[in-house]
């Protein structure tokens, strides 16, 4: 799918991992809807992307993807304005084991509520043109974080979420594409904030830095062209790409039946 003339959504996309997809969905040619609770930094995001590539390129709608009102309205108004929508990225995300039924609110719901107001658009049986939707997960979205469980399993449940949708686009005729990211860490600032948000689980803070030390850390480019990968390549659907610094892998998942 080349991205000149498409239309992408970005959630969680005035800072971070969705900042940097909305800057190289934007190098190659798309117009971006920024959506973010973050005021602030969505108006300096969009006033810094105004300078680079015009007005007309982008949209900034605050919204918090924890209120069905908010991203149905920010949907209309992105497909007023811009006419469709082909891409879509459920990016946002918080990790905080205290306020753990937020993280599942925001990370998964949210996803979810994303997801299925975006079909309204996009899908084909209502009269939409298909596209791609990424949704961003985690590596810990593939194996267990003994210090943030619940952001643990939000991550699983995007992964599995994704992929079921996948099969349901192919099995129904949607004609999108379902895909997960799961980066390992990046310096965002969720990640630095991490340390002060597990909570009971605080007590394991060593252990993820010893993970971390291990792992070491992605930088936002490499996040980025996995990104572009996954909404480029017509192939992919179904899957869930682990990136990591220097390596990146698609996962294989066991049949069960
Ligand atoms: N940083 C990492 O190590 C890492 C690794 C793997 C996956 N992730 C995932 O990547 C995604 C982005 O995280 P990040 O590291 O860029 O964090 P970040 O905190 O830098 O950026 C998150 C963005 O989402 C926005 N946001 C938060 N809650 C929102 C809500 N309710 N509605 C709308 N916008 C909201 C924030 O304002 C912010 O702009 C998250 O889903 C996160 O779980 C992060
Ligand atoms: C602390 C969380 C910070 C950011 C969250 C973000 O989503 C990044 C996640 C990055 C990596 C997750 C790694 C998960 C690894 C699990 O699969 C499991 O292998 C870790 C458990 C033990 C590893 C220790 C070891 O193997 O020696």
């Amino acid at each position: 799918m080349a991205l000149n003339g498409k239309i992408a959504v970005v959630t969680g996309a005035a800072m971070g991992i969705g900042k940097a997809i909305t800057e190289i969905l934007m190098q190659n040619g798309a117009k971006v809807a920024l959506l973010d609770v973050n005021k602030t930094a969505g108006d300096s995001l969009k006033e810094a992307l105004d300078k680079q590539y015009g007005q007309e390129k982008t949209m900034f709608l605050c919204c918090n993807v924890e209120s069905e009102e908010q991203i149905k309205a920010a949907f209309q108004k992105t497909a007023e304005t811009f006419g469709k929508i082909d891409i879509l990225c459920n990016n946002a995300g918080m990790l905080n084991e205290s306020t753990w039924e937020k993280t599942i609110s925001i990370n998964l719901v949210g996803v979810i509520r994303g997801t299925y107001l975006a079909l309204e658009h996009m899908s084909k049986l209502s009269g939409g043109q298909g596209g791609v939707i990424i949704n961003t997960a985690s590596m810990a979205g593939l194996g267990p974080l003994p210090s943030c469980p619940v952001y643990t399993a939000t991550k699983h449940g995007v992964v599995g979420f994704t992929r079921a949708m996948a099969a349901a686009s192919t099995a129904s005729g949607y004609g999108i594409r379902f895909n997960s990211l799961c980066p390992s860490f990046v310096q965002t600032d969720l990640f630095t904030t991490t340390k002060s948000n597990l909570g009971q689980f605080s007590n394991l803070a060593d252990m993820t830095q010893l993970i971390i030390d291990k792992l070491g850390m992605l930088n936002m480019s490499e996040v980025a062209e996995s990104v572009l990968e996954l909404v480029t390549d017509e192939t992919k659907n179904g899957e869930a790409l682990l990136v990591m610094p220097k390596r990146k892998q698609y996962m294989t998942f066991p049949s069960i039946i």
